[in-house]
């Protein structure tokens, strides 16, 4: 039997062996959500560029309401104007977010003052710094904002904004091409033959690579045949940046891909200590990234979140890991597996870990039902209380 390589051995592996295979191009920052950067982003301002005000009320050097309790205002200063420097022995009428004067070392609140027309009593002593937000208090000017390989998300557009981008290069999306493999296989909308079953790892894995951030270039199916493994393998490979493929990775008669490979590229990795999930295969064919999930399907949901999913990545350019893992503890008894990690389906309440009843490696809708994986490692009995970590689903 091949040896199982530990799940992060493999996930370490796949990172170092891939490389981005995508060009760049520039885009409009409307046009920038969800790609990737290219290059490390850098801001050449002070963000806020100068000191402004926190609150609404009236800049005060605060040395000059030592022995006073009322100043007169000496100027009017709004959010967009430039403030003249400050009289010594007056106050400013000021506005959040309007630009400090000089000379002012503190914001007093209007509700904190007695206003008679141009006299300003002040009811509260205020000490240096009160109310004003420094100059590149969010960001300073020369800091590198975000590094190469970070997916723009709807916040990042916000600050990138904020400091005055209006273009960033960025990674072209990746193309993935998907195939499914197997006789037994009929697409939803035909009735089903003796001995058939629905697809539905094809639109899976679809979900799955346009949810990542990545495009889906050509989706084939091929019955079990070395030719027709080949004949989709080699067209897909024409049209994609990386393959991913499900089923036909075991060690039956009627499994294809891994024979394809072996004929037509090279096989870097085959069976990963994980349940479900074992029998993963990463190689190259006709010159393309590939991976080999295996058939059932939630052996082809667990393989595309731990390492389709950073393979995808890798190779589009973004900096991606597994998600932070949360510690919970177990809620249950269960006997662990000798050789294999086991990624359960569990629920999650007040911090307690249930599995799902149904943990078979062919059925889909547990995870549907449940809130994420428990990573349960290798020859480890369960007991109640134990703690483990917690992947959401959420979090892929
Ligand atoms: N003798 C052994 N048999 C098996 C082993 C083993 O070590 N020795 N490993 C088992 C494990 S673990 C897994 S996982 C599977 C992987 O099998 P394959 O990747 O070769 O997948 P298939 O045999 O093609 O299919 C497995 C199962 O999944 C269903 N399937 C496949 N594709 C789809 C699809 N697109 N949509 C829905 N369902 C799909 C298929 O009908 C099978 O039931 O091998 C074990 N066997
Ligand atoms: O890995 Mo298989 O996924 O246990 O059924």
């Amino acid at each position: 039997m091949a040896t199982l390589m530990p799940f992060r051995d493999a996930i370490e592996h796949i990172k170092q062996t891939l490389t981005t295979v995508t060009t760049t191009e520039s885009v409009p920052l409307s046009k920038a959500m969800g790609r990737i950067l290219a290059q490390d982003v850098i801001s050449e301002i002070d963000v806020p560029p100068a000191a402004n005000s926190a609150m609404d009320g009236f800049a005060v050097r605060t040395s000059d309401l030592k022995d006073n309790a009322s100043l007169t205002v000496s100027q009017r200063i709004a959010a967009g104007s430039a403030p003249m420097p400050l009289q010594s022995g007056t106050c400013a009428r000021i506005f959040t977010g309007a630009e400090i004067p000089q000379g002012a070392d503190a914001v007093v609140m209007q509700e904190n003052t007695r206003q008679q027309e141009n006299q300003i009593t002040f009811l509260s002593q205020p000490t240096s710094h009160d109310n004003i937000r420094p100059a590149g208090q969010d960001i300073a000017a020369g800091a590198t904002v975000f590094t190469k390989g970070k997916r723009i998300t709807a916040i990042d557009i916000g600050v990138l904004a904020s400091f005055g981008i209006t273009q960033v290069e960025v990674y072209l999306p990746l193309k993935v091409g998907i195939l499914t493999t197997g006789d037994e296989l009929q697409s939803p909308g035909t009735p089903l033959s003796g001995g058939q079953i629905y697809n539905s790892n094809g639109p899976l894995l679809e979900s799955l690579v346009v949810s990542s951030g990545h495009q889906v270039s050509l989706r084939l199916h091929a019955i079990d045949s070395v030719e027709a493994t080949q004949t989709a393998l080699k067209a897909l490979s024409d049209c994609s940046d990386v393959i991913i493929s499900s089923g036909g990775v075991s060690v039956g008669e009627e499994d294809h891909v891994k024979a394809t490979i072996e004929q037509n590229g090279q096989l870097h990795l085959w069976k990963i200590a994980i349940k479900p999930g074992k029998p993963l295969v990463f190689a190259n064919v006709y010159n393309t990234p590939f991976l080999g999930l295996p058939g059932n399907p939630s052996s082809t949901l667990v393989t595309f979140h731990l390492f389709a999913r950073l393979a995808l990545a890798k190779a589009a350019g973004e900096d991606l890991d597994l998600p932070k893992a949360i510690p919970v503890k177990s809620g249950f008894s269960r006997k662990g597996n000798q050789s294999r990690d086991e990624f359960l389906r569990v629920h999650i309440n007040n911090g307690i870990a249930t599995p799902h009843a149904q943990q078979s490696s062919g059925a889909l809708l547990a995870a549907s039902q449940t809130d994420g994986y428990l990573h349960i490692p290798a020859a480890h009995n369960v007991s109640p209380n134990d703690e483990f970590d917690f992947y959401p689903f959420c979090s892929f």
